[in-house]
């Protein structure tokens, strides 16, 4: 008989999970645009362009507040994250080509914790 774990067991793996792939995204080289939240005062046009602003920092606390309840929504605040770059940045700029780096590091990374 397969064991099946218990469902604490598997959010406690999957935090974990979360917890080790955040920290290699946060070391990752090409990681510098998303460290902290987008400077508004520096892009005074990212307010108005992009309605849910999201970056490492804030997922972290995230994780470290015990606010996600699933690995999905974890997974979609990284998704958003990306997405919020390829909305404002040109694929060929420096932080465009960061963004799509970091957003190719990270699914390879979610496939290895979470084989499809
Ligand atoms: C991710 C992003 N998306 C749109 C505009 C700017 C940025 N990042 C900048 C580039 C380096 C850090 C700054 S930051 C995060 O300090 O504003």
């Amino acid at each position: 008989v397969v064991p099946v774990m218990q469902p604490v067991q598997k959010e406690q793996k999957d935090l974990q999970s979360c917890k080790s792939i955040i920290s290699e995204l946060e070391v990752h080289e090409d990681a510098w645009p998303f460290l902290l939240p987008v400077n508004t005062r520096q892009f005074p046009t990212y307010k108005k362009i992009i309605k849910k602003p999201m970056d490492l920092s804030a997922i972290k606390k995230k994780l470290d507040d015990n606010l996600y309840k699933t690995r999905e929504e974890y997974c979609e605040d990284l998704r958003l994250m990306f997405n919020n770059c390829e909305t404002f940045n040109e694929d060929d700029s420096p932080v465009g080509k960061a963004g799509h780096n970091l957003r190719s590091f990270f699914e390879t990374k979610w496939n290895e914790h979470f084989p499809p």
